[in-house]
């Protein structure tokens, strides 16, 4: 469980302002959904906080710890995990191997020790069952379906204990029982994880957000429930001039 403070953030790309003084917060366990019309800032707001991209001002913190200016793989190691829309699975090797090498991405020497890689194997099971992929953990990952990768992905965060785990659109291109799905395991996940997901599926979104924030040309337009986004006339208004 992290909590994440996000404080007057900006970045600029040759004078265009993608992220134009964004400020929120995240509780610990929360789901916060992340909308907005195309170009508002939302993806750029998740590269920012796993640090794909640096800022060009403002604060990122992650329980109290700056991690505005850390590279992404120390931010990966304080457990802030993101998952790309294009999946990256290892096709060719099994769900639990690709488990197994997300797992050794961890810091520290621990995991090399026996006793605890026989707990390891414990989560994995965990994990697996979380994601619903236990009965294909021999399975190789380039035969799951489009929805199962994207469990597969989940689960590597998980297995490499990202604990605030960032996600764009991850629902895309899943059939309707697969979001649904998608939705359980994001619910189970709350509480124990904290999530900041970018997602354009209102129903979707009416079943795992805690919380919304729309955004609009980089900065933080409305926030509040789904009742309380879908009655927001500047909200409506930021959809129509799109
Ligand atoms: N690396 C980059 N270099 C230059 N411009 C960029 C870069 N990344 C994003 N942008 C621009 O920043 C703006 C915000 O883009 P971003 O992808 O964050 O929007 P978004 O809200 O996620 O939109 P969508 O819903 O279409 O994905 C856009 O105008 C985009 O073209």
């Amino acid at each position: 469980m992290e909590h994440l403070q996000v404080t007057d953030l900006h970045v600029e790309f040759g004078g265009l302002r993608a992220v134009d003084g964004l400020t929120f917060d995240v509780a610990q366990g929360e789901i916060l959904c992340l909308l907005g019309p195309n170009g508002a800032g939302k993806s750029t707001t998740l590269d920012l906080i796993c640090g794909k991209t640096q800022p060009t001002g403002g604060s990122i913190r992650v329980n109290g710890v700056e991690v505005s200016r850390l590279l992404e793989f120390r931010r990966a190691r304080l457990g802030i995990g993101r998952k790309f829309q294009v999946p990256s699975v290892y096709k060719d090797l099994t769900v639990i191997e690709n488990l197994s090498v997300a797992r050794s991405r961890r810091p520290g020497i621990w995991h090399a020790l026996t006793r605890l890689s026989l707990r390891h194997s414990k989560d994995m099971d965990h994990i697996l069952e979380l994601v619903s992929l236990k009965d294909k953990s021999h399975d190789q990952a380039g035969n799951l379906s489009h929805g199962e990768t994207q469990w597969l992905e989940i689960a590597m965060l998980l297995a490499q204990d990202s604990r605030l785990i960032l996600m764009d659109e991850p629902t895309a291109g899943m059939t309707i029982q697969e979001t649904q799905r998608t939705a359980e395991i994001f619910r189970s996940l709350s509480g124990s994880h904290t999530l900041v997901v970018v997602e354009h599926d209102m129903s979707f979104v009416r079943n795992v957000a805690d919380r919304i924030i729309v955004m609009n040309r980089g900065t933080k337009l409305a926030e509040g429930s789904i009742e309380e986004i879908e009655a927001n006339e500047d909200v409506k208004t930021a959809y129509l001039g799109h």
